[in-house]
């Protein structure tokens, strides 16, 4: 029977690890990823009779190219593109964790919002709504606690039927100035004429505006068969 690959991405400190262990148990080993110093976990856990590989990503809180961790990351998620990301945030922090949220909703939408650390917000009284969360996000959410053990089946059987193919997801998308949406509007078709489906059309359109070299590098050497024929986006070559 097929595995199914599940990438774990979060904050630093919003408990990926733990969950990461608790699910996999010793049925896991780390090394570092090619190329990098950055330690990579990689483990395995079953559920309802399926293997699940799950990869714990170096907690980040972006996923520009700002750091090796947040490069790992990103191109994890773009380039491996895992069957669920599972993005987890500490409920006691939501604003700030759901940064990072929508910037994996624009990459992908294979995502499960994992509401973590619920014991900690119980204790502060604070009452996270998951239904009316998964409304405005148009993603899943569960909460759940990694420390107690608690909402961790819930999670899993939505990552079974996201993973299955079973949850239509309609993935939030941040609307940016009437400036910047034109010019995504101008390039999007042209990447999506390069790539296909390949990647996120609209997200590989941002960073092309932001300049993001060291993204455009990663993406050239990611996108390396035979050069048939030279593409120029935004000044950027491309082999089609
Ligand atoms: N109260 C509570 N603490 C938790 C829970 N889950 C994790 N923690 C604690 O939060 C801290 C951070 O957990 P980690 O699992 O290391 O977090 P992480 O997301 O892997 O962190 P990075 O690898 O730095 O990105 C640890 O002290 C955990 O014990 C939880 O559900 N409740
Ligand atoms: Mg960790």
């Amino acid at each position: 029977m097929s595995k199914h690959y599940i990438a774990l991405a979060g904050n630093p400190n919003t408990g990926k690890s733990t969950l990461f262990n608790t699910l996999t148990g010793l049925r896991q080993h780390t090394g570092n990823w090619t190329g990098k110093t950055v330690l990579k976990a990689e483990g395995e856990y079953e559920h309802n009779g399926q293997t699940y590989v799950i990869v714990d990503l170096p907690g980040t809180y972006s996923l520009h190219s700002n750091s090796a961790d947040e490069e790992v990351a990103r191109d994890y998620i773009l380039f491996e593109n895992p069957e669920v990301t599972v993005v987890v945030l500490d409920a006691t922090a939501m604003e700030r964790n759901l940064n990072l949220a929508l910037q994996v909703m624009e990459m992908t939408n294979k995502v499960v919002v994992c509401v973590n650390l619920m014991d900690e917000a119980q204790k502060k009284g604070i009452i996270v709504d998951e239904k009316k969360l998964a409304e405005v996000l148009g993603v899943p959410v569960v909460k759940i606690s990694a420390r107690n053990k608690t909402g961790l089946n819930k999670l899993l059987d939505t990552v079974e039927q996201m993973a299955a193919g079973n949850i239509p997801t309609k993935p939030y998308q941040i609307v940016y100035s009437k400036d910047i949406e034109e010019k995504i509007a101008a390039l999007e078709p042209e990447v999506r004429e390069l790539f296909g489906d390949a990647y996120p059309a609209r997200w590989v359109a941002l960073r092309l505006l932001d300049g993001d070299q060291s993204f455009l590098e990663a993406l050239q050497q990611h996108h390396n068969q035979p050069k048939t024929k030279e593409v120029l986006v935004n000044g950027v070559s491309f082999s089609q």
